[in-house]
């Protein structure tokens, strides 16, 4: 887990966020009301079984979803550094689009090391990203910043002459990461970065990213299916389940002591890479289909701690009246009044 100084200004607030695939009858409900502060400089992880929206979220607040993906409700304001007002990106016309991404946000997709042109050398693909959002930069500058990014993402600088099949799978993520960083966003989506590589090497480019982020001050929303990296190196996460937020906590909180059943049994779906042995637990049942939610809380049918509302009651996300960093959608922990 990393010790931030965490400054407490938000960069990107999503507000009541609905994501349906389809429409009218047939459409699926894929992020149900979703509310998710980032803020300044700090790595926030989302975590949940597959199917549970992680990337619909990252491709949704990017304004990068796809038809039949369709942004039926909700907010998504961003912060920029130097002004005052902040823009709802759901507003934003194509051209303000173009400007944001990459500037503003970058994205470093799932399995993206393969996603590099096989055909161009390293520092082709390097200074088009910089051509394309900075034309008024020289090739010399465009050059010397492709040599500066290799070597912040520890890449020696005569790399840049490789194709990408001359380079290590690891290496290839280093790049698409230097790529990700080209044009100094404030925010950079991480969705499954490292999980074609080995445990090692996870790791190694996953604590320099941390550390970049500590020098440059950017923030991270952290995707992935390894909740031991995700508790290692998120400040916060927030567990994801059938479309909603259900936990958001500090990681270290979380860790400790889950309040939720679901990220509870997350977390004891594995073996913690530091701390004492615990058991392993893990979840009983399958992810809920999407098509056929069940009523009331939708992780009902698999909770050990289902009891009356549950089955009945849908819990909403409500912050710890001690702890008002911390929420969690389970009527064990604000059991409901008068009904
Ligand atoms: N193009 C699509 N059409 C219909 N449903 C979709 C489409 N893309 C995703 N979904 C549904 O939306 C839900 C959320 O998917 P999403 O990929 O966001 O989950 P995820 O948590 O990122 O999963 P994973 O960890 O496997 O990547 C899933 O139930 C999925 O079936």
């Amino acid at each position: 887990m990393t010790t931030p100084t965490l400054q407490r200004t938000p960069v990107l607030e999503i507000r009541g966020l609905d994501v349906d695939y389809g429409l009218g009858e047939a459409a699926v409900h894929a992020l149900q009301h979703i509310d998710l502060t980032l803020h300044r400089g700090e790595v926030l992880g989302l975590a949940g079984e597959s199917g549970s929206g992680k990337s619909t979220l990252a491709y949704a607040v990017t304004r990068l979803l796809s038809p039949p993906g369709v942004i039926t409700a909700g907010e998504v304001r961003y912060h920029p550094r130097d002004s005052a007002e902040p823009l709802d990106i759901l507003d934003l016309t194509p051209q303000q689009l173009r400007a944001f991404r990459w500037n503003e946000t970058s994205i470093v997709f799932q399995g993206a090391m393969n996603s590099l042109n096989p055909v161009h050398k390293v520092s082709t693909q390097l200074t088009d990203v910089l051509k394309a959002h900075r034309p008024s930069m020289s090739r010399a500058d465009r050059q010397a910043r492709a040599r500066e990014l290799l070597k912040l993402v520890g890449i020696a600088a005569d790399r840049l002459d490789s194709y990408p099949h001359q380079l290590s799978g690891g290496m290839r993520q280093r790049v698409m990461i230097a790529m990700a960083l080209a044009l100094d966003p404030e925010i950079v989506i991480m969705d499954e970065p490292t999980t074609a590589l080995d445990v090692v090497m996870q790791r190694q480019i996953l604590q320099q990213l941390v550390r970049l982020r500590e020098e440059l001050g950017f923030s991270v929303v952290f995707i992935t299916h390894d909740i031991s990296l995700l508790i290692e190196f998120s400040d916060r996460i927030a567990i994801m389940y059938g479309g909603r937020i259900v936990e958001q906590a500090p990681a270290a909180d979380l860790y400790r002591d889950a309040h939720h059943p679901y990220s509870h049994g997350l977390l004891h779906s594995f073996p913690g890479l530091h701390g004492p042995r615990r058991a392993l637990t893990g979840i009983p049942g399958s992810p809920p289909d999407l098509k056929a939610m069940p009523t009331g809380c939708a992780f009902h049918p698999r909770c050990p701690k289902v009891h009356e509302p549950c089955q009945r009651l849908l819990p909403v996300l409500t912050p710890h009246s001690d702890t008002p960093d911390r929420s969690v959608a389970c009527w064990l922990h604000h059991p409901p009044q008068g009904r």
